[in-house]
């Protein structure tokens, strides 16, 4: 991972929670300011058509369960983006789920500080990592958590408080397993592949990492981005997004669009990791989040990610003489993305064949 830049400025941003900043003000710090705009002002983007999934008819024998599989691999082919619904997790436990991040989120901030991340670690409170002075810093306050594998959890970090924030993680995250089996078989199959060619990548030990993600206001969102382009390093993501403020934006054809919202909806966005196991046919989108004027956004991000000891690559049955290989093999790939995303490159470019 490229240093971690210590110096007091750095540290001074560091400290500040963004909650903080956004407090009574009218111009966001120097380092926040994106001088070239964010492309327009954000609630004048178009809106992005995302097909929407019936989970259980995949999951079926139904006569149905056929047409879904079209709609799935149509989704994921091109936008890489789907919103996924009956999806077996109850309306009640999503509430819960965001109720507790609010509760979290609404600590005082010493009490949210105590599962503050250590300056060169990700798990934990915190805001952006800095890694150079030239960084343009996010608009967002988050609390990142490795659930699995579970000797990889910092259990400092988990909170206490809310009292049931740990049980409603580890609820959520074995919830979303079942939904990410489906999908993945589901995938397979609507590309007529058996039903584990892509869930065996996923190797012994899955990393499963979940991100809270709090962003306040921000005066000036025509300058401020809440979460700068990339595309997720995961296999695949999983979003409950803030059931009232929209922020999620996805490029396509290099042109912006909004994620709309849809209560209990689960948004499911294609990981890097993916796009390299169905050799590109799967698309892993770009995305970004923009910032509301007058309100706060909170939304939980999943990311599946293969064992990093596990080989990813693209499943050999897609691989011929019209469609060649299109990305090597990986071990890693998570481990390895940061250093790309900090030189500004897309990780998954640095893997083209
Ligand atoms: O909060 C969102 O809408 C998206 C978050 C996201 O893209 C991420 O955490 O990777
Ligand atoms: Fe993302």
């Amino acid at each position: 991972m490229a240093a971690v830049v210590s110096s007091s400025a750095a540290a001074s941003s560091l400290a500040k929670a963004v909650q903080e900043l956004a407090i009574n003000t009218s111009a966001p710090p120097e380092k926040y300011i994106r001088k070239e705009g964010i492309g327009g002002s954000p609630s004048e983007f178009p809106y992005l058509d995302i097909p929407v999934l019936d989970l259980s008819l995949l999951n079926s024998s139904s006569p149905e369960a056929e047409e879904e599989l079209k709609r799935l691999r149509l989704a994921f082919s091109s936008c890489g983006y789907c919103q996924a619904i009956n999806h077996g997790i109850d309306t009640s436990f999503l509430d819960e789920v965001h109720d507790v991040t609010r509760e979290f989120f609404t600590l005082p901030m010493e009490e949210k500080k105590k599962y503050s991340r250590d300056v060169d670690d990700i798990d934990g409170y915190g805001n952006d990592t800095v890694y150079s002075e030239k960084q343009t810093l996010d608009w967002n306050d988050r609390l990142y958590l490795n659930v699995k594998p579970e000797n990889k959890r910092k259990m400092k970090v988990w909170p206490e408080n809310p009292t049931t924030f740990r049980k409603i993680l580890l609820d959520l995250t074995a919830k979303l397993e079942n939904v990410n089996e489906i999908l993945f078989k589901a995938m397979a199959k609507s590309l007529g592949l058996e039903e584990n060619s892509f869930l065996k990548q996923y190797g012994e030990d899955p990393i499963v990492l979940s991100r809270f993600n709090l962003y306040p206001p921000c005066p000036t969102p025509d300058l401020v981005l809440a979460a700068k382009a990339h595309g997720d390093a995961s296999a695949m993501t999983y979003l409950l997004q803030d059931k009232q403020v929209e922020g999620l934006q996805a490029l396509k054809d290099d042109q912006w669009y909004k994620v709309p919202i849809i209560p209990n909806a689960i948004v499911v966005n294609v990981g890097d990791q993916v796009e390299i196991m169905s050799n590109g046919i799967f698309k892993s989108p770009i995305h970004r989040v923009v910032t509301n004027p007058e309100r706060e956004r909170m939304t939980i991000a999943v990311f599946f990610t293969p064992d990093p000891t596990s080989e990813v690559k693209p499943v050999d049955e897609l691989i011929d003489e019209e469609n060649p290989k299109l990305y090597k093999s990986v071990i890693d790939y998570t481990g390895n993305y940061f250093k790309f995303f900090q030189l500004g490159k897309r990780p998954l470019d640095a893997l083209k064949v």
